[in-house]
């Protein structure tokens, strides 16, 4: 119940809006009973007097046929009677009554379905209001959870929870809404129009709702953990689909075609099982609630043929009033049916839409210090730790940077280098020592504040479906594009860039496939070069190009980190060896430190690392 309630708050911030579709709601359900009410009126005034008219000539055709004076006279005395009844004045007083009633009928129906559009508006207003606020409550959401929170999850599945499950949650709130409160207002307006008219067969034709509501008890209880299946399993398809789309070059090239479609058709047939299952209980409790509305209008029937016969003060038009309105109590019953079903599915997707909402911000994604400007660029670990999950990963890390000092970062596979980094940026909370930026401790610092000083340059530089301008753009919003074209210069892009079709607004693909992973790597770096930053930090930025674009990437690197306090890691020796100190990171601790030449002269790890192919570079042996 906490969950729909959750739900349902969303409609409580547009008051207004909620306000005028009740009244919309409320004015449709009032014109309802209008025209059984109307269609009685004619048949009590005018076709009951009509047919004891007839009644009476009948009478009177008797007494003609039957010997005597008397007969005659009385038959004569009836005939009179009934032209004196049947006048002029009486046919045209009747007429102006059927007018009258069936002109009140229409306006009934036309100012019910007027509101009804009214309504329809407003709710769809409502409607798109209240499915922006979600998606974009949702989003903002996911842009402040801390990278911890990506890392356990799968992107097909948060996927699914804004594509799928909001739509789900809305469902509830449109329909669950509008059509919960018509079918409502509809049941209470009908049912005490059914009582006022005759108390014993009002209640006679509501003598279902027990059952009703007993059956949607029984059905609502174990309906959940089903509903919760199907969206659980239609996560997990979605999460192996995005994955197997990222990775089809993988899958092609490993021929795995045949395995991935296995694994693909196996949670497939989960979705397909759960959402069978959902089914069949649907396929049982929809027709046995439909057969208990049925046994409402054969009650109403028997009863209400009883209560003519036994009872002189009920007329036959009492059939006319529950007949012709009996179907707008049991069609929003068995609405009411399909919304308790659409309910447990929205339920279950708002439990998995709120369990994003819920979970705990980015700490200082919002609040903490803001770094004082200018940055000078100073940066000191000291006695720094971190465990991902428990598992220790970094131990003691202390160093230094002074302004504009590049410092590298080399180890084997798996040492720790990304991770120590990560800290600086604070991808990661490290959860001990102190790591300071000009001697502010990182952990009170705003995030957003402490990242728009730091340019991250990685290997795999990713860029946005968008154009070439775009890219670059993240870096400076404002820039012009002299200022684009000068740090494409600086990063050696500009001559590439020009050679695109349209230059600096060609698109790049998903992920920047149109273009090679070094000029993807170049067009970073001019995004790098544009944010300006004091302090920058390349991670494996040119491993994986070859050494002609390396030297072109190299160069670029060069006019980034001129001025700039740069935490450099790499595999090749050129980018590395003219670095102010060189640390060497084993298994998360630094073991070594200094110069090139002197940590060669050391011949510890890092001469080892420098002899293999490790630091891959012509000028090892310089
Ligand atoms: N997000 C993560 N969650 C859990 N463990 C992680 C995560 N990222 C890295 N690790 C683990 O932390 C350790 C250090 O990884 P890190 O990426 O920092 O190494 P690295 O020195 O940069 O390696 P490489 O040179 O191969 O990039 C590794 O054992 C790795 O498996």
């Amino acid at each position: 119940m906490k969950t729909i309630r959750r739900i349902f708050s969303y409609y409580g911030r547009y008051p207004k809006l909620a306000i005028a579709q009740l009244l919309c709601a409320i004015l449709m359900t009032v014109m309802l009973p209008v025209f059984p009410e109307m269609s009685g009126r004619i048949y009590e005034e005018v076709i009951a007097s009509h047919a004891e008219i007839e009644k009476t000539e009948y009478i009177a055709k008797k007494l003609e046929s039957k010997e005597g004076n008397s007969n005659l006279a009385a038959a004569e005395s009836v005939r009179g009677l009934v032209a004196d009844v049947e006048s002029d004045a009486y046919k045209s007083e009747n007429a102006r009554k059927v007018l009258l009633y069936t002109c009140i009928a229409l306006a009934a129906f036309f100012g019910r379905d007027l509101f009804n559009c009214l309504r329809i508006f407003i709710n769809n207003v409502f409607e798109q209001k209240a499915i922006f606020d979600l998606r974009s409550e949702l989003y903002s959401k996911l842009q402040r959870l801390p990278l911890k929170w990506f890392d356990s999850k799968r992107t097909g599945d948060i996927m699914t929870r804004v594509a799928e499950d909001i739509p789900a949650m809305e469902r509830l709130l449109i329909d669950g809404v509008e059509q919960g409160l018509i079918a409502v207002l509809q049941i209470i307006g009908v049912s005490a129009f059914l009582i006022w008219k005759d108390p014993v067969l009002g209640f006679t034709a509501l003598a279902p709702l027990p059952l009703l509501a007993i059956g949607a008890t029984i059905y609502t209880r174990n309906a959940r953990d089903r509903h919760r299946d199907v969206k659980k399993y239609t996560g997990e398809m979605n999460a192996l689909l995005s994955d197997n789309i990222a990775g089809v070059n993988q899958i092609k090239s490993y021929a795995a075609e045949a395995d991935e479609l296995k694994r693909f058709n196996k949670l497939s047939n989960k979705v397909q099982h759960t959402t069978l299952k959902v089914m069949k209980y649907w396929a049982l409790y929809s027709p046995s609630m439909s057969f208990v509305n049925s046994l409402g209008y054969v009650l109403v029937l028997g009863v209400g043929g009883y209560r003519i016969i036994t009872d002189p003060s009920v007329g036959t038009e009492i059939y006319l009033y529950f007949f012709t309105i009996m179907w707008a109590l049991y069609e929003p019953i068995s609405k009411l049916h399909g919304l308790n079903q659409m309910a447990l599915s929205s339920k279950a997707a708002a439990e998995r839409v709120f369990e994003i909402l819920d979970t705990d911000d980015e700490i200082h994604a919002d609040d903490g210090e803001i770094l004082p400007q200018p940055v000078r660029g100073e940066v000191c670990f000291d006695q720094v730790s971190f465990s991902y999950d428990e598992i220790p990963t970094l131990h003691n890390i202390s160093l230094k940077a002074m302004p504009g000092q590049t410092i590298a970062l080399v180890g084997s596979t798996g040492a720790g280098k990304s991770t120590l980094v990560n800290l600086l940026t604070r991808f990661y909370e490290y959860d001990s020592g102190s790591i300071t930026i000009d001697g502010y401790e990182l952990n009170t610092l705003n995030k957003p504040s402490l990242r728009s000083n730091i340019a991250y340059v990685t290997q795999d530089s990713f860029l946005f479906n968008g154009s070439v301008r775009e890219n670059l753009l993240l870096g400076k919003r404002d820039a012009t594009d002299e200022e684009l074209w000068r740090a494409l210069d600086a990063a050696n892009a500009s001559q590439f860039i020009k050679e695109l079709p349209s230059h600096l607004d060609t698109n790049v693909g998903e992920r920047g496939v149109k273009l090679s992973g070094g000029e993807k790597q170049r067009v970073s770096i001019a995004r790098a070069l544009l944010k300006n930053q004091p302090i920058l930090i390349l991670d494996e930025a040119t491993a994986s190009v070859d050494s002609k674009t390396e030297k072109l990437i190299q160069d670029a690197l060069d006019n980034l980190m001129n001025t700039r306090t740069a935490f450099v890691i790499a595999h090749r020796l050129s980018t590395i060896k003219n670095a102010d100190i060189i640390h060497v990171l084993d298994r998360g601790r630094i073991i070594e430190s200094g110069t090139h030449a002197s940590l060669i002269q050391q011949n510890g790890k890092y001469a080892e690392l420098s002899k293999q192919s490790f630091l891959n570079d012509s000028s090892l042996n310089e």
